[in-house]
């Protein structure tokens, strides 16, 4: 007879007693298990580990990083400088291949991509947006060049009128026959996001896209990538220092040390006021990071003490407080 709620992993031989398990009933077994973690995820990184070694000292820039993001999200990630976010992007862009974890993007594997394999993901699955204008467009091409030159190195036609449209679509279509120079940054950035719209890719990722810009240019680069995501339903993540970026996508996530550390999530409420909600992320082995500032003001180090009440974890430190009662 079971045990009650364990589970017979067994069957009984001619003499009636239980055999181990097979390899195929336990594969059976396994296969009956609940989903994978982010199983349905359109970026997952699960445990992602990227350790830098130079002149025989290790740097750990992602510690184990877990993040989840869906199909047609738009997201900011945000942390201080240090703390692994364009690690992060040049793993997610394929320029960057991290030591351990899983990281896949579009149900592609990035850790065993062949080279041929990571050609085809840089030029076809995502796209990419740097900080400095420069670095996005070749200088010698005009804007429609530019944005014709990834179809072109993917083997496709070269089509003017979709790269027209993109700049329509993100509203350039004036700058279409100048060249870099003759453009202002903002003109730039918005240009190199059709340049990354070019072939069509399932996700765009943009290193601090606003950095190098003034407000009026940020707010229309922002724009300008919402409307890709909104319109072509592609999913965007971008590393960002601008609030005003930051504080207008339904998701920020931050990154300490390495690690998703925090997350704010965005809701407009029934009077359309735009509620802002933050949470810190609960890995999935069951650790917090709690926030510095939290933990500096009540003089928490080292350990805390925890109490389950029936709604929440009560966390205290593990001093007594003055006030406290004995
Ligand atoms: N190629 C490299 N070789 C050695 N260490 C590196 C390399 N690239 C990054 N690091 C280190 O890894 C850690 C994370 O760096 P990363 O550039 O990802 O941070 P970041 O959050 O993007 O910072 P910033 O906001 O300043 O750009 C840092 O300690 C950095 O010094």
């Amino acid at each position: 007879m079971n045990t009650p709620g364990a589970v017979n992993t067994g069957s009984m031989d001619s003499a009636g007693t239980m055999d181990t398990p097979t390899l195929s009933e336990l594969e059976e077994q396994a296969g009956k298990a609940g989903p994978a973690f982010g199983e349905h995820a359109h970026i997952l990184c699960d445990n992602l580990v990227r350790i830098y070694k130079t002149e025989g000292v290790e740097v750990v820039a992602l510690q184990g990083l877990d993040l989840l993001i869906e199909q047609g999200e738009l997201i900011a990630i945000v942390g201080a400088s240090g703390s692994g976010k364009s690690t992060l992007l040049n793993v997610l862009s394929g320029l960057d291949v991290p030591t351990a974890g899983v990281a896949r993007v579009a149900g592609t594997d990035l850790l065993s991509m062949t080279a041929k394999d990571r050609l085809r993901y840089r030029r076809e699955i995502v796209g990419f947006i740097w900080q400095q204008t420069a670095r996005n467009l070749l200088p010698y091409l005009t804007a429609r060049e530019n944005v014709r030159l990834p179809m072109r190195l993917a083997g496709r036609r070269a089509g003017a009128a979709r790269a027209d449209e993109l700049l329509e679509l993100l509203g350039v279509a004036y700058c279409a026959d100048r060249k870099p120079t003759e453009m202002s940054g903002g003109e730039q950035q918005r240009v190199a996001i059709a340049v990354a719209l070019s072939n069509s890719p399932q996700v765009i990722l943009a290193d601090e896209p606003t950095g190098e810009l003034d407000t009026e240019n940020s707010e229309q680069v922002f724009a300008a990538l919402r409307r890709a995501n909104r319109e072509l339903g592609v999913t965007a993540v971008i590393v960002t220092h601008d609030a005003l970026v930051s504080e207008q996508v339904d998701r920020t996530v931050g990154i300490r040390d390495g690690r998703t550390s925090s997350e704010t999530l965005r809701r407009a409420s029934s009077d359309g006021k735009i509620i802002a909600e933050e949470y810190a992320v609960l890995d999935r082995v069951g650790r917090l990071q709690l926030p510095r500032d939290f933990t500096n003001a009540l003089d928490m180090e080292r350990r805390v003490r925890l109490e389950l009440e029936r709604d929440h974890i009560g966390v205290w430190p593990d001093k007594p407080q003055p006030g406290d009662s004995e």
